[in-house]
């Protein structure tokens, strides 16, 4: 058994191996079929030799937005660095494979590395746009379509999750947290660590997952579930009330505190004793003697207004004669806007009235459903919610579920290919390119250049012509106050050759490249595009190359 089936039959996906932590699911069987019987007909027909350059961009922008985030390249470094079939790999495709597939072709397979190929990308966190490659990457024919799905596979889904993360995190603000409860609605454990990593990437701050916490060192999080209050049901069925006290260290009844403090509340929120939930109480005071240093309640099992804050309150100032501070609730139902603004008037008229300022300050966590279009209602509509906890539409990115990552031959032994289309948006863009992005005197970023490789880069304070890729008449002159090189070469030599960046700095690099994009192109609604070009060289060499390749019909 080689390292990667060792990791996998250990029964965790992500198991150390040796330089670096890898999904053991990703590996080069982890592609299409079609890929593998490509390689054997490209061997078959002699060119093994040949070298390709593909590019892996997407056409559209998910969510109706007019940007993404690029996200998944630290695996993909780590897939081309681990890159071999074993011999158990080629046993199963000696015996999957049509029959008729000559011996030496399994002895090449057996052989390949990544070692021949060169990956260039721009850095992961950056904020990317339609047709502009993120990935571009050059090498042995053979080898370089081999990589097509698994590289696709690791690209579209982490960028779609950072993308969608980001965007919660523009319509909340920063300065509520965002936390990510999706592991139970995901698609698959995979998709659910997935899920985890690259919410906290786009700029969630913490995840309910714990094994993400483990493996990716980001922050988990958590409250109780409604099983948790509903397990009890009388104040009889607690096992024990005491609790030391955090100062004095003397054992004191904590229900007996939670009582006292109930009846005198009862008035203050207007809220009859009678009619809340005594198992409520009971559940709270549990939790309480189990945490009380990290005491957070969901007060919507029974009724928030009528029960749960009134438990909540009670339970928290009974912590509170003990020497701890309680940190909040959890409303997971109702009216959010509406019952975290009681929520927060009922903490404030505690605070007066008990003299405890930091009831003001309780954490408010919200949850159910939630998606950014509630977030942006909830903001019109005012709210005190301090935290949200978001799941299902957050994971499986319910406004689009995928984005459409493609890898296209753009080049070969030197040559230009171009893949045609009725749809002109579908129309590759043919050859070995460069990228950049020009920058306004503000910092802004203008636009994304294309160019053949041979050009020569775009200079500071120097005019330069930006066409449409396809529409002859769109065109301007721009002069940058600042110009980036869009590609860094990661991968060469069978070496990553960038250092490369901590999960928090990607996190990072997100915000900073977002604050580079107008905000009219980060708006919800209706937002502006932001240009991509052609150089004026480009665009003639994509113009001849259709021309001489776009059949010409016959009428008759
Ligand atoms: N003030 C609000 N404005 C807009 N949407 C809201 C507001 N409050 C809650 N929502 C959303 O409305 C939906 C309410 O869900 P639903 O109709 O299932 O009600 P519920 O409160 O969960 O009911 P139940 O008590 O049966 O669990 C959720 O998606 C929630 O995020
Ligand atoms: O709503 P989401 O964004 O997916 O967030 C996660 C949800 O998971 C939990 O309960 P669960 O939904 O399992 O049960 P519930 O519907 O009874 O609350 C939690 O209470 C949230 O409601
Ligand atoms: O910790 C929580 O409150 C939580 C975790 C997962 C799903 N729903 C809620
Ligand atoms: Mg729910």
């Amino acid at each position: 058994m080689n390292d990667r089936e060792l990791s996998c039959s250990a029964g965790g996906q992500f198991m150390d191996r040796g330089r670096m932590n890898q999904n053991g699911v990703v590996q080069p069987l982890l592609t299409d079929l079609y890929q593998i019987t490509m390689a054997y007909a490209y061997w078959k027909s002699d060119k093994t030799d040949d070298t390709a350059v593909f590019d892996l961009f997407f056409r559209n922008n998910p969510f109706h937005g007019e940007f993404t985030i690029f996200a998944g390249l630290e695996e993909c470094l780590k897939f081309l660095d681990s890159f071999h079939y074993s011999q158990s790999d080629i046993e199963y495709l000696k015996q999957t494979l049509p029959e008729g597939i000559e011996h030496e072709f399994f002895e090449y397979l057996g052989n390949l590395t990544a070692r021949d190929v060169t990956l260039y990308a721009i850095d992961e966190g950056t904020v990317a746009f339609p047709r502009v490659p993120i990935i571009k990457i050059e090498g042995p024919l053979i080898i370089v379509q081999l990589l097509e799905t698994t590289l696709l596979t690791l690209v579209n889904y982490a960028s779609l999750m950072a993308t969608n993360a980001a965007r919660y995190r523009m319509v909340a603000g920063k300065h509520v947290k965002l936390l990510e409860f999706g592991l139970r609605r995901a698609q698959g454990p995979d998709g659910g660590l997935s899920a985890s990593k690259y919410s906290y990437t786009g700029g969630f701050d913490g995840t309910s997952n714990v094994l993400a916490g483990k493996l990716f060192n980001i922050p988990v999080k958590g409250t109780h579930a409604h099983a948790y209050i509903t397990s009890f049901s009388s104040i009889g069925e607690l096992k024990t009330r005491l609790l030391k006290h955090k100062q004095t260290g003397i054992m004191e009844d904590l229900l007996e505190h939670a009582i006292r403090h109930r009846a005198m509340l009862s008035h203050l929120l207007d809220v009859s004793t009678e009619e809340s939930s005594e198992g409520e109480l009971a559940a709270m005071v549990s939790y309480a003697i189990a945490f009380p240093d990290g005491f957070m309640a969901l007060v919507d099992t029974y009724d928030v207004k009528r029960s749960g804050l009134l438990n909540f309150s009670a339970v928290a100032l009974a912590l509170n004669d003990l020497g701890y501070h309680a940190l909040g609730i959890r409303i997971d139902s109702g009216d959010l806007a509406y019952l975290s603004c009681l929520a927060r008037e009922s903490f404030e008229k505690v605070a007066e009235r008990f003299k405890v300022p930091w009831f003001n300050k309780l954490t408010i966590v919200a949850s159910n459903d939630i998606n950014e279009d509630t977030i942006l209602s909830l903001n019109e509509q005012g709210h005190k919610i301090d935290c949200f906890g978001i799941g299902t539409h957050l994971v499986t990115c319910q406004r689009q579920p995928a984005l459409g990552c493609v890898y296209k031959l753009v080049e070969i032994n030197g040559q230009p290919r171009i893949k045609l289309s009725q749809d002109v948006e579908k129309v590759t863009m043919p050859g070995n390119k460069n990228a950049y992005r020009l920058y306004s005197a503000d910092g802004h970023a203008l636009i994304d250049l294309l160019q053949k490789v041979s050009e020569p880069p775009p200079a500071v304070s120097q005019k330069v012509l930006c066409r449409h890729p396809f529409q002859e008449s769109k065109r301007a002159y721009v002069i940058p106050s600042h110009v980036e090189s869009l590609y860094k070469v990661y991968w060469k030599s069978g070496k990553i050759c960038q250092q490369l960046p901590t999960l928090e700095q990607v996190r990072e690099k997100v915000q900073i490249s977002l604050k580079t994009l107008r905000n009219d192109h980060k708006r919800t609604l209706n937002p502006t595009p932001y240009k991509v070009a052609v150089s004026d060289n480009l665009y003639n060499f994509i113009h001849d190359l259709w021309l001489q390749n776009a059949p010409i019909g016959e009428l008759s």
